[in-house]
This record gives C-alpha cells, structure tokens and sequence, in this order.
C-alpha cells in the first residue's frame, strides 16, 4: 500500500505509518506522475482532485482532511471506483471562535455591543449551527438562511433577501457550489452587497467565490459605512491587495487552524481509510494528540461578565494577530508569485492555537456559579 499525503497533515506517520508507506508533498505540488504508485491520496484543501488528476493511477481513495470538498470532482469522479471521504465538522469549533474574535474586535472598533446585534447566519450546518448555538448562549438574537434545510421541512428560517434586510451581521458558513437546486458561486452579487443595512458587518469565513469579489471591492469603495472580515478570497492563493485593504479584518483561509480541528480531520480520514479497508481502527486521537494540559487563565470575580467574556476569548483566539500578520506579509511579497508564496507560508507556519476546551477558567475568589454555568455552556473548562 503506497500513500501519497499532502505534508501539511499533521500526524500523519502517527496514524497512516502501519498501513502503507507514505510520500509527502506541498499539496499543491501534487500531479498525476507523483502518483504512479500511490494507492490513496490524502488531501486537503488545495489539491483539485479529478479525473485528469487520478487518470491511469492506482488510486482508488481519496481522503481529504477538511470540511470543505470543493476541490473534490464529486460528479466527475462518482463511477470511477474511487472511493472519497471528507472530515465534516472537524475545524467547525476553530471557524465559531474566528467569528466571535471577529464581533469582539469589530464591536470595539465601531464602539457597539455586539451581543445587541441581529446576526444573520447563512448556511445552517455544522459551523452554523454551533455559532447559533453560542450566540443562543450569549442572548445574541440570530436569523437563520439555508433553503436546502427548508426545503426539506425544517421550520426557523427566513430567506436570504430578508435576511439581509434585517440582519446588522451576516456571517457566511456554506459550501461552494456551481449546480445544484442552491447554487452559492457569487450568492453574495453586486445587488446583495448593496442591499446590506446601513452600518451592516460582513464576515466570510467560507469560501472566497461564494461573494464576488469584483463587485465587492466595488460596493466597498462606494460605502464606507460597511465593516468587512474576508478570511476566504476568491482566486486563493493570490489576494486582492486593493480588497484587503478595505477590509476591516483580513486573514489567510485560517479560521479553522485550530491544532484540534486539523487533528480531529486527520483522525476522521484515517478512521474512513480504515473502512474502506476493511479493518478496524487501532489508532485514536485519545492516544496519540498531544498531551500537553490545560492552560489556565484567573480572572478577577469582581468584573463583569463581559469583561470576562473577552478576556476568555481573546486569549483563544485573536484574530488581530492573524490579521496583522497577512497586512505585514502583503505590505513584503513584491510581486504576485511572492503574494502567492506568502499567502501558503503563513498557512504553513502557522502557529499553535489550541480550543477553549483547552483553557481552564478560574476566579481569584472562586468563578461565581452563573458565570461557571455561562463559560461551561460555551465549551471552556471550569
Ligand atoms: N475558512 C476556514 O478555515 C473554513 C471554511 N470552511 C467552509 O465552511 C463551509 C461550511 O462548513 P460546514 O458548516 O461544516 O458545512 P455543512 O455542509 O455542515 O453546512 C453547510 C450548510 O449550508 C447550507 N447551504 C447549502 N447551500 C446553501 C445556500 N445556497 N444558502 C444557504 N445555505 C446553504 C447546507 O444546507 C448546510 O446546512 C465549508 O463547506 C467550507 O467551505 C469550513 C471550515 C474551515
Ligand atoms: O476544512 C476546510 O474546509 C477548510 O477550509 C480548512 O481550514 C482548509 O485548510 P487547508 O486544507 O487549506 O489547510
């Protein structure tokens, strides 16, 4: 059995080593010679995978380490034999955390509170629905999209357009499609972007084409009271400096980077290579993630729950640091070829950032009961 692994799985050795032997490559780099001998390819998010890519090649599993399978073939290779596998929701705690660092911080810019805004989610699966469910924690009010949802019966939502009627924040979580009964290739068009409410923050932490960017940057020149966070773009790895530089937060496609989040989709395709080998799995994250123990952070009794709040949550997770890390390396790359490059080398290098599962949140005089049941709720330690 011969593997051939994007290098930037992590684990990889720790969980593939005793079923094959594994060449790794830039994912980028992967082409059809390099996999003559290979078996299975494991992926993530930047290698297209199709039937050019797989033609006259051993392959017959293909594994990606992501939520998103936009990169995948679906229709072109169902009937081929090749047998696929995604990792669904395995960063979707890392994407909610990205968001609410997004509402801290654009909140303290335009002095608001942000558990008074309207948020309006659109796409209602793993990430949206546990972003509603924090939010719900925190008595944020939310509007809730996704027609593939109603259109299966299930009640609680509204329509795009009115959603973006009445939303003051519009958070962005489906996947990229061009067919289908719901397309999002350009859902957010020209006519959208200016439909949005005066003073409307807009986040895109899903896919850089479900907003078309072009009429973007066009709807952004003519309304300054919009505040946008873009962590996706639309012709990755290459970033419209002149869009980021309307951008109130800009990131490269990392709002999912949390270390657990890229473990937990390596695990879940190891334990789908193991099915579609036909053995069971011996390995677990249980056993072979990194043992290194809960951080703590003591907060002072005597402040406010909101203080507190962003306290916990900034020392997560902020998203000025990644922030200003891209602003620095778009201000450095020269020409495109070296914006591209830096765009791939801040993914590459990104550093450790663990879950609020990982920090234990402790009072100088003991953390009063409602605000332990609050932090609990919202997934940190107690
Ligand atoms: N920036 C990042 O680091 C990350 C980005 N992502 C992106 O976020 C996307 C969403 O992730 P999940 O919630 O895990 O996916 P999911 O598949 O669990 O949920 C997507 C939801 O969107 C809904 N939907 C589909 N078409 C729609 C439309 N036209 N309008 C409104 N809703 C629609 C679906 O019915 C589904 O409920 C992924 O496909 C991926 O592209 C995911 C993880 C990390
Ligand atoms: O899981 C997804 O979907 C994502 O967008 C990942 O964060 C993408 O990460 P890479 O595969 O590009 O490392």
């Amino acid at each position: 059995m011969h593997i051939v692994a994007d290098e930037n799985i992590p684990l990889l050795d720790e969980f593939f080593a005793g079923l094959g032997s594994i060449t790794r490559l830039p994912g980028r780099a992967i082409d059809r010679a390099a996999l003559r001998q290979a078996d299975a390819l494991l992926v993530r998010s930047v290698t297209r995978v199709d039937q050019a890519l797989l033609r006259d090649t051993p392959v017959r599993f293909v594994g990606t380490c992501t939520i998103g399978t936009d990169h995948l073939d679906l229709d072109g290779l169902r009937g081929t034999g090749v047998s696929l596998a995604s990792a669904p929701g395995c960063n979707a705690r890392g994407v909610v955390e990205y968001v609410l660092s997004c509402l801290l911080t654009l909140a303290e810019r335009r002095a608001t509170d942000w558990r008074q805004q309207r948020v309006g989610i659109v796409g209602v699966g793993e990430v949206g629905t546990r972003l509603v469910r924090v939010l719900a924690t925190l008595g944020v009010e939310c509007l809730l999209c996704d027609p593939p949802r109603a259109a299966r019966g299930e009640t609680g939502f509204v329509g795009l357009d009115e959603l973006i009627a009445q939303a003051d924040v519009i958070s962005l979580h489906v996947p990229l499609s061009r067919e289908g009964a719901h397309p999002t290739w350009h859902l957010f068009d020209q006519a959208r972007l200016q439909a949005l409410r005066p003073n409307a923050w807009l986040i895109n932490s899903s896919r850089g084409p479900v907003i078309d960017n072009a009429a973007l940057e066009q709807v952004m020149t003519e309304r300054q009271d919009l505040a946008l966070a873009l962590d996706v773009w639309e012709h990755e790895p290459w970033v419209a400096r002149s869009l980021a530089a309307r951008c109130e937060l800009a990131t490269p496609h990392i709002a999912g980077y949390s270390l657990d989040g890229k473990l937990r989709g390596t695990e879940q395709i190891y334990q789908a290579f193991c099915r579609f080998l036909g053995i069971d799995p011996e390995l677990s994250l249980g056993q072979l993630a990194p043992q290194d123990g809960l951080a703590e952070l003591q907060l002072s009794a005597a402040t406010s729950t909101d203080w507190m709040l962003s306290r916990a949550l900034r020392w997560v997770y902020d998203v000025r640091d990644d922030d200003a890390r891209f602003r620095r390396m778009l201000v450095e790359a020269g020409d495109d070829a070296a914006l591209r490059a830096g765009f791939d080398r801040l993914r590459k290098d990104y550093p450790l950032r663990r879950e609020c599962a990982h920090l234990r949140l402790s009072a100088d005089a003991g953390l009063p009961a409602e605000q332990a049941r609050l932090f609990s709720e919202l997934g940190f330690s107690v």
